[in-house]
C-alpha cells in the first residue's frame, strides 16, 4: 500500500500581507515552502511527495524543490482559488492511486510538522478512514451570534486542528464526489469535507504540537523563527 503526502501550497497568503505568497518567504534562512516538503521527503513511511503550488508561482516552487534535492518529490502542480480546490487538484493528479492509497493533506504554511505526528497519523491510518491531528485549545470558545454568546461548548473536549489531515484516497475522493453535487458546500479543511458528506465515517483525532502552527499573521513568523533557530541548534 502506498503513501502519498500532499504538501498544499496554493495559497496567497492575505493575511499576513506579503506581495508575494507566504510560502516564499524565508525563515531561518529558508523559504517556508522548503519545510514540510523536507519533513515528509525523510519520513520512512512516505513514499512520494506532491505539491500543489499558487498559481503563477509554480516555477518558484519547482526551483525550490530541485534546490534542496527532495528525492521523493514527483509533481508540482497549480492549484485553485481555493483550499478546497486546490485538494481537488491534488485528487486529479492521483486519480491513478488504488483507493487504500494512504493520503496526508499538510498546509505549506505549517513547516515545523515533525516525524512523531506523521508517524502518530500513519498508525491511526491503519484503522481508520479518516485521521485529523488535533491540540487542546488553551483559551475559552464561545459561539457568537448577532454579537451574543450563543453556546460555551465544554474546553475539555474542544480541539484545534492541525494538518497532515490523513485518509484513504477512495474515502476523500467519494466526500469530494458528494461535496461537487452541492451548490452550497464550502469548507476550510478536508475533515470537515468528510465530515459533512459521508458523516458515518468516523475522523479518528490523534495528538499534535504546538510547533506544529500555522503562519498565518505576521505575528506568527516571528514564532517561526525562533522554532527554526531552536532546530537549527538541536542538530
Ligand atoms: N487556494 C488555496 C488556498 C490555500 N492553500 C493552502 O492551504 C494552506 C492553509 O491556508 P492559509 O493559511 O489560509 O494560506 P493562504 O490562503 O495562503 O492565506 P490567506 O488565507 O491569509 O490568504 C496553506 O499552506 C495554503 O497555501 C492552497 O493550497 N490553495
Ligand atoms: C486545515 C487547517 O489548517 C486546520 O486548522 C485550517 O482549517 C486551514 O484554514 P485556512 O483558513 O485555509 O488557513
Amino acid at each position: 500500500m502506498r503513501t502519498v503526502a500532499v504538501v498544499l501550497a496554493g495559497g496567497l497568503g492575505q493575511r499576513i500581507g506579503s506581495a508575494t505568497p507566504k510560502q516564499l518567504l524565508e525563515v531561518g534562512g529558508r523559504p517556508i515552502l522548503a519545510y514540510a516538503p523536507a519533513a515528509f521527503d525523510t519520513h520512512p513511511g512516505v513514499d512520494e511527495v506532491l505539491v500543489v503550488m499558487a498559481r503563477g508561482h509554480v516555477p518558484a516552487a519547482v526551483e525550490i524543490m530541485s534546490r534542496y534535492g527532495f528525492a521523493k518529490v514527483s509533481r508540482v502542480i497549480e492549484g485553485g482559488a481555493t483550499r478546497t480546490e486546490s485538494t481537488l487538484a491534488a485528487l486529479g493528479a492521483l486519480a491513478d492511486e488504488p483507493d487504500d492509497t494512504r493520503l496526508l493533506l499538510h498546509d505549506a504554511a505549517r513547516p515545523f510538522v515533525d516525524s512523531g505526528v506523521i508517524d502518530r497519523c500513519l498508525a491511526a491510518l491503519d484503522a481508520h478512514r479518516a485521521v485529523a491531528v488535533g491540540v487542546p485549545t488553551p483559551d475559552t470558545v464561545v459561539v457568537v451570534e448577532d454579537g451574543l454568546v450563543r453556546a460555551m461548548p465544554p474546553r475539555d473536549a474542544l480541539r484545534r486542528f492541525q494538518t497532515p489531515q490523513c485518509f484513504r484516497i477512495g474515502t476523500l475522493r467519494e466526500a469530494y464526489r458528494l461535496a461537487e453535487g452541492d451548490p452550497g458546500f464550502t469548507a476550510t479543511d478536508d475533515c470537515g469535507v468528510v465530515h459533512r458528506y459521508l458523516p458515518d465515517v468516523p475522523i479518528r483525532v490523534v495528538e499534535g504540537d504546538e510547533r506544529n502552527l500555522k503562519v498565518t499573521h505576521p505575528l506568527d513568523l516571528v514564532v517561526a523563527e525562533h522554532l527554526a533557530a531552536r532546530a537549527e541548534e538541536a542538530k
